[in-house]
């Protein structure tokens, strides 16, 4: 599986502690993240991911569009509900790219728990 993973600054330490919890499952797949979230899986997760460009510089439209060719099977963004963002459109861009194409998209640590729960099943 192709999977993206996104977090807003605020969500960063639960991304990485999932991707800790998760990362003998998280190798078995190719990994793709914005740029900051990137570079903190790689140091602290220690996963290969393909780091895109930051989520405020457009690292968030590159996901959507690799998404929207079928090159990402599952998302998981943990977004900040607490803080506005410069880049909202981006990043409702993103999420809607998940329900136009049918792409599941874990947006908080419970729904992203389930989605990585069933995949280790499969
Ligand atoms: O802003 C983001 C998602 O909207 C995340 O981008 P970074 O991983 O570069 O912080």
């Amino acid at each position: 599986m192709r999977i993206a993973l996104v977090a807003h600054n605020q969500k960063k330490d639960d991304m990485v502690a999932l991707a800790i919890e998760f990362a003998p499952l998280l190798r078995q797949h190719t990994l793709m993240a914005t740029g900051t979230t990137g570079g903190r899986l790689q140091d602290e997760a220690g996963l290969t991911v393909e780091r895109l460009l930051s989520g405020p510089l457009g690292g968030d439209l590159q996901i959507g569009a690799r998404l929207s060719m079928g090159e990402v099977d599952t998302l998981i963004f943990l977004r900040d509900p607490m803080t506005a963002q410069p880049h909202e459109p981006d990043i409702n861009a993103l999420v809607r790219a998940c329900d136009v194409h049918n792409v599941p998209c874990a947006t908080n640590m419970a729904t992203a728990r389930m989605l990585l729960e069933d995949l280790s099943r499969r």
